[in-house]
């Protein structure tokens, strides 16, 4: 982004004390990351208040301060006569807008795609980016698995799990544009929606997978997460909708304005799956598209990747392929890191890594994992320390029954304690005393207990987070690699026989 003068007036609409105009170089929502000439936008977040940060902030080199604080900002103005102060409604929206004027609208240069649901955001994406790319439409993706160019993950820094913060949103934009990329798949989360991280920016293409409870600490109801989810087709051209889910299909049809296409296993979907065999080595099924009938095979597993896959076409589709181009190129999509993975290793059982970390998604894998052969199946399980303790049972409810041994583990313990988030999801089963019941505080102890517990033959599924690269524990986000504790165990034993413990 090159630093350029503008008039405040022009940018956004608020009171304004100050000089009228001012360089601008970036947009930033942390003082830390202050430069000479940003634009500071001072958000009141859960733990801080950024309006505290406006010292700092100038002390840096912030000339240009937004905020939310009439009578705070008026009084700095006082204070430091060469800087601009903007009192605005709502600082995440100016904090949007503001991004998208200072890196000059990247988005409306790429054909945007956004993707929203509970679950299967990452994967659709993936499958989206992969189809794209090789219909030699060069495209970038943003989400839970990283910032991608066409070719490669890059090193932009993700400092939200999924998607990232307005001015970071632009900052990679800008980048995918004066790469000369040509699309954009953007992961679309409630909250980022709500928080208004993804404000002027004009979908091309909005696409829904499902809605199942999630994020209630946040919304408060299922109806504000879903209307918040609903915006997102609200500023989109055109959509993508999944007939199978109840809850939100209707809404999305009745609201979209543009074209719509349907897909799913309902017998109205314009892109239907039927006769789905899905095998650990991949999956056929018959798609139906707008009368028309292709026979594919594909390199995922599961109904629910069906649905995925069913996703990406149509997304593909609307942005104007044919779908012969897309068909002809569906054997190279790529599932992201952790989503029905298979563990490469010359263990005597199979390991399969997957990222449910909410009950629908772990009743899913389950499902899908439950058809491959097996002689016993062992699956460890986490409850999540942050934030919302009612999902936690709801883990040991899905998997109840579901498996011949079950290991319960932690996943991001943050401030939890260990013991408290194991207990909670213990009170999901009928009988947590049952002696195929483990628990684990450490999911690198449940990892091992797992293994321990397998022989040849058997499959071992390892849920919940363990891709992302860190767990939250306390403050500080710990890195934590899930292949390496696997490859841990089967090169140097047991953590329990490491530490010389009872298992
Ligand atoms: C719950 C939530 O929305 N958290 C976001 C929020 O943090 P916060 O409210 O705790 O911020 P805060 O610490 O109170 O600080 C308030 C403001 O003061 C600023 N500050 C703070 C300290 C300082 O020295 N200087 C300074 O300027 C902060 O940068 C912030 O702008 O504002 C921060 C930036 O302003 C975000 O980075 C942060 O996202 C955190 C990292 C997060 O984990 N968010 C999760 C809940 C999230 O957004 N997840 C979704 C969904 C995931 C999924 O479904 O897959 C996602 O899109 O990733
Ligand atoms: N369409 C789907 N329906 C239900 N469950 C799914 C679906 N797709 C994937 N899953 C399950 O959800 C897990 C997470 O998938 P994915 O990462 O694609 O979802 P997500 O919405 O992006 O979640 P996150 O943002 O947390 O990564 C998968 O590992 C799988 O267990």
């Amino acid at each position: 982004m090159n630093s350029k003068t503008y008039f405040l007036e022009n940018l956004v609409s608020g009171t304004f004390f100050g000089p009228s105009q001012q360089v601008i170089s970036s947009v930033v929502y942390d003082s830390r990351d202050v430069e000479e000439n940003s634009a500071f936008v001072s958000i009141i977040g859960e733990k801080q208040d950024g309006h505290l940060y406006i010292d700092i902030a100038v002390e840096k080199g912030a000339r240009t301060i937004v905020g939310t604080r009439r009578r705070e900002l008026e009084n700095y103005a006082k204070a430091y006569p060469t800087v601009s102060f903007i009192c605005v409604e709502d600082s995440r929206l100016t904090l949007a807008e503001l991004a998208s004027i200072v890196y000059d609208y990247p988005a409306d240069h790429l054909y945007t795609i956004g993707v929203t649901g509970t679950n299967g955001k990452t994967t659709v994406s993936s499958f989206t980016y992969s189809l794209l790319n090789s219909l030699s439409l060069r495209t970038g993706c943003i989400g839970t698995a990283g910032i991608w160019d066409d070719n490669k993950k890059t090193t932009f820094k993700q400092t939200v799990p999924t998607t990232p913060e307005a001015p970071d949103i632009h900052r990679v934009l800008d980048y995918f544009r004066e790469s000369q990329m040509k699309a954009a798949v953007i992961e679309s989360t409630s909250i980022a929606i709500e928080q208004k991280r993804l404000a002027g920016i004009h979908f091309d293409v909005a696409v829904h997978t499902n809605l199942t409870p999630e994020h209630l600490e946040f919304h408060g109801t299922m109806e504000a997460y879903k209307e918040a989810k609903l915006k997102l087709f609200d500023q989109s051209k055109s959509a993508v909708v999944n007939l199978d889910d109840p809850i939100m299909s209707g809404d999305i049809l009745n609201r979209c304005k543009g074209s719509v296409i349907t897909y799913g296993l309902s017998n109205r979907a314009d892109f239907r799956a039927d006769n789905i065999q899905t095998s650990i080595d991949g999956t056929s099924f018959t798609l139906y598209a707008f009368e028309q009938e292709f026979h594919i095979n594909a390199p995922i597993v599961g109904d629910y990747n069906v649905a995925n896959l069913l996703a990406a076409i149509a997304t593909c589709y609307q942005v104007g392929f044919s779908f012969e181009d897309i068909l002809a190129v569906i054997w190279t999509i790529k599932s992201p890191e952790g989503r029905f993975e298979i563990v490469d290793h010359e263990a005597p059982f199979q390991i399969v890594m997957d990222y449910a970390h909410t009950p629908d998604a772990l009743s899913h894998v389950l499902d899908a994992v439950r058809d491959v052969p097996h002689r016993k199946l062992i699956v460890m399980i986490t409850g999540i320390g942050l934030r919302n303790p009612d999902k936690r049972p709801l883990m040991a409810e899905v998997a109840d029954g579901m498996a011949d041994e079950i290991i319960v583990s932690v996943d991001q313990p943050g401030h939890t304690d260990r013991q408290e988030v194991v207990n909670d999801v213990l009170k999901g089963f009928k009988n947590p005393y049952s002696s195929h019941i483990h628990s684990k505080l450490h999911r690198e102890e449940a990892i091992h207990h797992a293994f321990d517990l397998a022989e040849p033959g058997d499959v071992v599924l390892l849920t919940g987070i363990g891709f992302g690269g860190y767990q939250i524990i306390g403050d500080e986000r710990v890195p934590y690699s899930e292949l390496d504790v696997i490859h841990d165990y089967f090169e140097n034993g047991s953590l329990c026989e490491q530490l010389k413990e009872p298992c």
